[in-house]
């Protein structure tokens, strides 16, 4: 059941989120927010990192296509949000992928104090060291305890874990929820995962530190809408899929939400 009607606020308020994201996804990622309700600003310039996060209501930090300069803006935006009181997002693409890649999230989550991580299951048991054959930014295959690995990130991190995939697994390292809405079609796609990342941004943005609520909402209005969206498609009409995602974000109410939720509180 989902008492929560974040989504209503988040329109409402219509929070400005600024993104440090990858080269592949930003334009998408852009539109979603913008679809959803919520207004993107997307930058990695080291030269006004300290200033954006003043005046933004949440920060989300990507490393799908890193570089060096853009580490060193994520460490400054990172800190400057800490220190205005912003939540922040990390979304460790492809993190278990390359040295570069675990040295630049093990800094990050040193240096940073993260409101949430959204990550696949690949890229989130790297960050709870269990086992998995990951894929790249794909999730690979693997069978472990995903409860356990959302929780332990959670505990570790002092944050809320989001584990996207077919059941999102959500924890703050004290409960857990799991999500079973969603379609076959969002890991057809790419920057799927990347902007539901966006998207618990806007929902912390308006959520006033009830992070574990917000994000199991986010969570779950994202995958309704990609539910919604894949109504009669065909598995293989993923352009369409593409773009009805964003036509269903912006469409999506809080009772659709209310009434097409199916989730495991345990
Ligand atoms: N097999 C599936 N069935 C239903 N929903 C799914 C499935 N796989 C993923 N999802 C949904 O897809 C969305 C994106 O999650 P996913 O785990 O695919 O992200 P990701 O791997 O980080 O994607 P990307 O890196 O391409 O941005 C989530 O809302 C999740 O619930
Ligand atoms: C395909 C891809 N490569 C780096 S980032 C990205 C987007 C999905 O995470
Ligand atoms: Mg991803």
């Amino acid at each position: 059941m989902l008492k929560t009607d974040y989504l209503s606020q988040l329109r409402q308020r219509n929070p400005l989120i600024h993104n440090i994201t990858n080269i592949v996804v930003a334009n998408y990622v852009a539109n979603g927010l913008l679809a959803l309700g919520a207004s993107p600003i997307m930058s990695s310039a080291v030269e006004e990192m300290d200033e954006l996060p003043a005046i933004c209501q949440a920060l989300v930090i990507n490393i799908g296509t890193l570089t060096a300069e853009q580490v060193k803006a994520m460490l400054i935006a990172g800190k400057a949000a800490n220190r205005h009181g912003i939540p922040v997002v990390l979304d460790p693409v492809g993190v278990g992928a390359t040295c570069f890649r675990q040295q630049t999230v093990a800094q990050l989550l040193q240096e940073i104090q993260f409101s949430a991580i959204r990550g696949n299951a690949g890229e989130m048991a790297y960050l709870a060291n269990v086992n998995w054959q990951t894929k790249g930014v794909d999730v690979g295959q693997g069978d472990a305890d995903l409860d356990h690995v959302a929780k332990k990130i959670a505990q570790q991190y002092r944050c809320t874990a989001v584990i996207s995939g077919a059941i999102d697994v959500i924890s703050d390292g004290k409960q857990l929820a799991h999500i079973q809405n969603g379609t076959p079609l969002f890991p057809h796609i790419t920057g799927s995962g990347c902007l539901l990342s966006a998207v618990c941004g806007a929902f912390l943005a308006v959520a006033q530190q009830h992070d574990f609520p917000a994000l199991v909402e986010a969570a779950t209005a994202y995958a309704i809408a990609g539910e919604l969206a894949a109504k009669n498609l065909q598995p293989q009409q993923v352009g369409q899929f593409y773009t009805a995602l964003l036509d269903k974000l912006a469409t999506l109410d809080s009772t659709q939400v209310q009434q097409l939720a199916r989730i495991d509180d345990d």
